[in-house]
């Protein structure tokens, strides 16, 4: 008999962290990152073997841990890990599977059972780990999420030569005779028509296989298909019945509150239907309410012969009456709101009283309008933006119950500061894309070893109640004095921005997101901020710098590659790299860890890639660093997790349509002190692998020599040789933190009692003495052996000399 535990997703790394603690196993922080299967693996290897008494026999299965004693498997739930118990002797992980309670528990993403996939896997196999419908209940959004990722796969299995094409094209027919009721459904909130748009950008991305393959179907023509048509007569219809006299009116400022007709229902507002991206995110209310995608798209019908303020103003108590069955799930302000830029969570309180996010009911009108895809149409309403604003004004002047305040907020623009300095996040990248595009500024080279690194959800934070931090400074001023930017809203002509079409089908928060935590805005790199490392800066320059600077002239095959690795021991200065390529080119940067994306976005981890991407697109050019890729881009074994390998393909698809669209100036700078587990077509793609070693002892003398002269230091040139003789196998980052060490020397002799009163003049300098006894507690972090390893990956796989 033996026992299995297993973890919810979430919790998996935590557990882990948990077990080892208690068992007081120190295991290598990267593999607690990892959310992977095989980071699981080899946490349980290490638990394994490192522990005294700790579980005897562990196989890894899935999401499953099996064990071979039932205390441990009491322990492992007692850290929130389910368990149950299976006989394993009558075949292993089938009888698992085949265990009710143990396919139940571990399930992962859609419920299921995930299993790996070998590569000799067969067809009936392969079929029933990619072609399952998970679930009846599934949403049109989650099944169209479905029908890309396994078109993906299938066409990701047929290029890696795991399945023949006659296989390929079956499964293809196969799968789109499954899917055909949602593919080529009409229904609104069963078919696929919500997500027309999703699919033309894969059918774009593919269309870089070859450059003759031409769609039919564009976002300009959809709207002239039959069917898009009726939906939109539908919805004049639907709307027409909307066009009731107003019986409420809305308060516009958050501080500001009135009362609205009594009786009129409880009003929630969708986010998604009045969020930028009618067609995109309308569904969501769809499967909750009235069609209001039909309402919605009637309104792009009518946007040009009825005056704004009659439809704005109709729109809120007709669309209250359906919206109160909807999700009160927060409300985005709309770039296109005007001057009063801000969005808020708001939710619908008490019938005779309620508050509406700022802004609401003028900007969605906008925004659905900014989300069709018909050009010619788009431009009217953007040349008609200005009477929409004026539109607003004069609602504010037509509505005498309307309160002073929110007339002010409406009419002018000159909300209260908080909320003029509200920008959502596509708001801010409109604001950014212009700023590019006009100013194209430079980051001002600013020496400075170690900028902060950001990873994905780890960057700033704001609690609940926190103040809403813009992404960049702003113009009137910053606290830290940085650079200074015009402030959003000022001008006019900003109120009527169009927004890159190729952010419609992303989800906000996922641009938030990305704006927030992986768009880096830290100090600049120079190239002398890095130490050593010659050969590698130099073909960096001229492979990607100065390509980056000159497109014009770096045409044909002199164009910069969309892909390079960095390989080498922690510590070396990777990343200092990736920032100094984004900052010497004027590239805006994007940083990201790939085990986050595996670990912190589990399921939702391949539209991750999918958005940073296409955000990267429209911030080009765009340097998009992904560090520890190898966790992204591993070998496929049979502990690969379903959806680590959807995101895989993703992001191989999206570097491949990097690659192969000549417009587009972005690079991938992959970063791995594994570059062995690389996966065979991910390191094709990365064409430039640079080996980037320790530092040899001149950059070492560099290091030192530049953090010391910022300090109070006396240290002789003989004394800084020593030093660097003594710290032959040093990373760079060791190098740093043996200076840390040093530099706390001086402190460490003083008296307890004088810290309180000595003044920083006082301190005396860092001396050798205090290296001397930094070398006892810092030591060299990479061993001869792993360097054996990067050598000799080098001399296979290695772009160096
Ligand atoms: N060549 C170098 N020159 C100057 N400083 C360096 C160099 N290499 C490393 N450092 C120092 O070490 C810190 C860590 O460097 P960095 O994060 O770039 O290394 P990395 O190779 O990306 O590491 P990892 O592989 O662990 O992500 C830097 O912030 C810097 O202080």
């Amino acid at each position: 008999m033996q026992f299995w535990v297993a973890w919810p997703i979430f919790t998996e790394a935590s557990c882990f962290w948990k077990l080892a603690q208690s068992r007081q196993v120190r295991l290598p922080s990267r593999e607690l990152q990892g959310g992977s299967t095989i980071g699981l693996a080899e946490l349980v290897r290490e638990l394994v073997q490192r522990s005294q008494g700790g579980p005897s026999t562990s196989v890894q299965s899935g999401r499953c841990l099996v064990l071979s004693n039932e205390r441990d498997a009491d322990w492992a739930a007692g850290f929130g890990a389910r368990s149950g118990r299976v006989n394993l002797a009558a075949g292993g992980r089938k009888e698992l599977r085949g265990d009710p309670e143990a396919a139940a528990a571990p399930a992962g993403v859609g419920g299921i059972m995930q299993t790996p996939v070998s590569s000799a896997v067969h067809l009936s196999e392969w079929q029933k780990n990619y072609f399952a419908i998970t679930s009846d209940t599934c949403t049109p959004g989650q099944k169209a999420d479905g029908y890309r990722a396994q078109i993906l796969h299938i066409q990701y299995a047929w290029a890696n030569s795991e399945i023949s094409q006659v296989c390929a094209t079956n499964l293809f027919k196969k799968y789109a005779e499954k899917y055909s009721a949602i593919i080529d459904s009409d229904n609104a909130e069963t078919g696929l028509n919500n997500y027309a748009e999703n699919i033309l950008t894969l059918a774009r991305c593919q269309q870089n296989d070859s450059d003759k393959w031409q769609s039919s179907l564009t976002t300009s023509n959809v709207f002239e298909l039959k069917s898009v048509q009726e939906l939109m007569q539908a919805g004049k219809k639907f709307q027409s019945s909307l066009m009731a006299p107003a019986d409420a009116f809305v308060v516009v400022d958050k501080e500001v509150s009135a009362s609205v007709t009594p009786g009129l229902p409880k009003l929630n507002v969708c986010s998604s239907a009045v969020d930028t991206d009618l067609w995109a995110s309308s569904s969501k209310c769809i499967s909750q309410g009235p069609d209001i995608l039909e309402s919605l798209s009637s309104l792009k019908c009518l946007q040009s012969s009825v005056p704004s303020v009659t439809k704005t103003t109709d729109i809120l108590p007709a669309s209250s009456a359906f919206l109160n069955e909807l999700p009160n799930t927060g409300f985005y302000a709309s770039p296109l709101s005007g001057n009063n830029k801000a969005a808020s969570s708001s939710s619908v309180k008490p019938p005779s009283h309620f508050e509406i996010g700022q802004n609401l009911s003028f900007s969605n009108h906008s925004s659905l309008l900014a989300g069709s895809g018909n050009p010619g149409k788009r431009k009217t309403f953007y040349s008609s933006s200005d009477e929409s604003n004026s539109t607003t004004s004069s609602l504010a002047s037509s509505k005498p119950s309307i309160s002073t305040e929110a007339k002010n907020f409406v009419g002018s623009g000159n909300g209260s500061e908080e909320s003029n300095g509200f920008k959502t996040a596509k708001e801010q990248l409109w604001v950014d894309q212009q700023k590019k595009y006009h100013n194209q500024p430079q980051r001002a080279p600013v020496s400075s070893y170690g900028g902060i690194k950001k990873s994905l959800g780890a960057g700033r934070s704001r609690g609940p109640f926190g103040k809403f931090v813009p992404p960049v400074p702003r113009q009137d001023g910053n606290e830290n004095g940085g650079p200074q930017y015009k402030p959003y809203g000022a001008g006019s002509t900003e109120s009527s921005f169009p927004v890159d079409e190729r952010l419609k089908n992303i989800e906000p928060k996922m641009i938030e997101l990305i704006m927030h935590e992986i768009m880096d805005h830290g100090p600049p790199v120079n190239w002398d901020d890095i130490a050593g490392v010659d050969f590698a800066k130099a073909t960096i320059k001229e492979i990607v710098v100065w390509p980056m600077l000159r497109p014009d002239i770096f045409t044909g095959l002199r164009g910069p590659p969309k892909g390079i690795l960095l390989f080498g021991p922690p510590g070396t200065g990777k990343t200092l790299i990736g920032k100094c390529i984004a900052c010497q080119s004027g590239a805006t940067f994007f940083s990201i860890s790939a085990s986050s994306l595996t670990s912190k976005w589990v399921g939702e981890g391949e539209k991750m890639v999918r958005a940073l991407f296409t955000v990267a697109r429209c911030q080009q050019p765009a340097v998009i660093f992904i560090d520890e890729i190898d966790s992204l881009l591993s070998q496929r074994g049979d502990g690969e997790h379903e959806s680590s390998r959807r995101i895989k393909t993703e992001f191989l698809v999206q570097l491949d349509g990097a690659t192969t669209s000549s417009e587009d100036r972005i690079l991938v700078v992959g970063a791995t002190n594994r570059p062995q587990e690389i996966d065979e077509a991910a390191r094709r793609r990365l064409v430039k692998r640079l080996y980037i070693p320790l530092p040899e002892a001149s950059a070492r003398k560099q290091i030192v020599t530049r953090l010391m002269s910022k300090e109070h230091c006396c240290l002789r040139e003989e004394e800084v040789e020593i030093i660097v003789k003594k710290s032959d196998g040093f990373s760079g980052a060791d190098m740093t933190q043996l200076c840390r060490e040093a530099s706390l020397g001086p402190i460490r002799s003083l008296q307890s009692i004088d810290i309180a009163t000595i003044t920083p003049e006082q301190v005396r300098p860092i001396s050798f003495l205090d290296f001397d006894s930094a070398f006892k507690t810092v030591r060299p972090s990479v061993s001869s052996k792993d360097l054996e390893l990067y050598e000799n990956w080098n001399q296979t796989f290695g772009c160096g000399r």
